[in-house]
């Protein structure tokens, strides 16, 4: 009989031993060219209120760097850990992606620095930032949250931070190109102004770069040759603050938002969005264990769908069943 077009739903892998895994603080998720899910995460480091003073510099140097491996290769089938690099390198660990050759780029909010990790053995191959020294110029971030590579110009985008209120675009040696961006000011936030740019994803297909702007809640894209303002997507749904991004070639945008404020209602959970209507297509949380500050998101061409939290120091993993509305025989 006639069948109506399936409907996909997300739901976790729930045969996915990667929940077990022992992680510190999650903050970075990736998929490398073999669809390998790479984690990185803070080991016995935390982020809390004693780690910056009032001007951003880090407090606690004399732990010295995580001596654990802070970035982990794991199989996506079986959660098994296929490679682990990444110690003494590390202060506080946060965004993580990985460009088209296969290279490790990550940030540091404690370094205020973004490194290009070669394919082989990991050395840093690119450090842009001035370690320890916050600042907002060619040369300095301020907790720098993420960095994406474009597959076609390989131009650098980093956005900064959570103490400055940019995007700043760098060419694929480390020169600085040019930035965008501003702080929010009072009253309702304006598009190009930023409350903590926190994740990207580039949109490849459209020429486009977009950002989590997480304390407005909100994901604002641009076009990344120019900077230019192309389109916010808003939803009453996402609450108060959006964590992160992850755009699928085929136009699907995933995202994370944050922990209900008091007073929210709406939960914390995440969305598969359609990226050419901003439409929220569907919504998900996890079976086992639950969302405590869902940090990073990354999917797959294939709807596979992974979410590191850096609270609840876990990844689940989340796949799309199709559910056939129903049947008429
Ligand atoms: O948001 C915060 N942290 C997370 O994003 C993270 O751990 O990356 C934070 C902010 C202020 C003080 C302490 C932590």
């Amino acid at each position: 009989g006639k069948e109506h077009a399936g409907d996909f739903h997300i739901e976790e892998a729930v045969d996915w031993p990667g929940v077990n895994l022992k992680l510190g603080q999650v903050s970075g998720l990736a998929l490398d060219p073999k669809n390998n899910l790479v984690i990185f995460h803070r080991g016995d480091h935390v982020w809390d209120r004693n780690s910056f003073d009032s001007s951003f510099v880090y407090q606690q140097r004399g732990l010295g760097p995580i001596e654990q491996n802070t970035i982990l290769v794991i199989d996506p089938s079986n959660a098994e850990v296929l490679d682990s690099t990444g110690k003494n390198l590390f202060y506080l660990p946060h965004g993580l992606s990985i460009d088209k050759d296969g290279n490790y780029w990550v940030t540091d909010v404690a370094l205020h620095q973004v490194f290009k990790l070669g394919v082989h053995n990991k050395e840093p191959l690119l450090i842009l930032g001035r370690s320890l020294q916050p600042g907002s110029d060619k040369n300095h971030f301020c907790q720098p949250t993420d960095v994406a590579v474009d597959p076609v110009t390989g131009n650098i985008y980093v956005s900064d931070g959570y103490c400055n209120s940019r995007i700043a675009v760098f060419s694929p040696n480390g020169m600085f190109i040019m930035q965008w961006g501003e702080e929010t000011s009072i009253g309702k936030a304006k598009p190009g102004q930023f409350r903590i740019p926190h994740s990207l994803t580039l949109v490849p297909e459209f020429g486009q770069l977009c950002v989590a702007d997480r304390e407005n809640g909100r994901i604002q894209c641009f076009r990344s040759e120019t900077g230019e303002f192309t389109r916010e997507i808003k939803h009453k749904l996402f609450g108060t603050e959006l964590f992160a991004v992850s755009y699928v070639p085929g136009g699907l945008l995933f995202a994370v938002n944050g922990m209900p404020y008091p007073g929210d209602i709406e939960p914390v959970q995440g969305f598969m969005l359609n990226f050419s209507t901003g439409e929220i297509m569907d919504t998900f949380i996890p079976v086992r264990k639950s969302f405590e500050m869902p940090h990073d998101i990354v999917a797959s061409e294939d709807k596979t769908v992974y979410i590191g939290d850096a609270h609840a120091k876990t990844v689940w993993k989340f796949t799309s069943t199709e559910k056939m509305e129903h049947r008429s025989v």
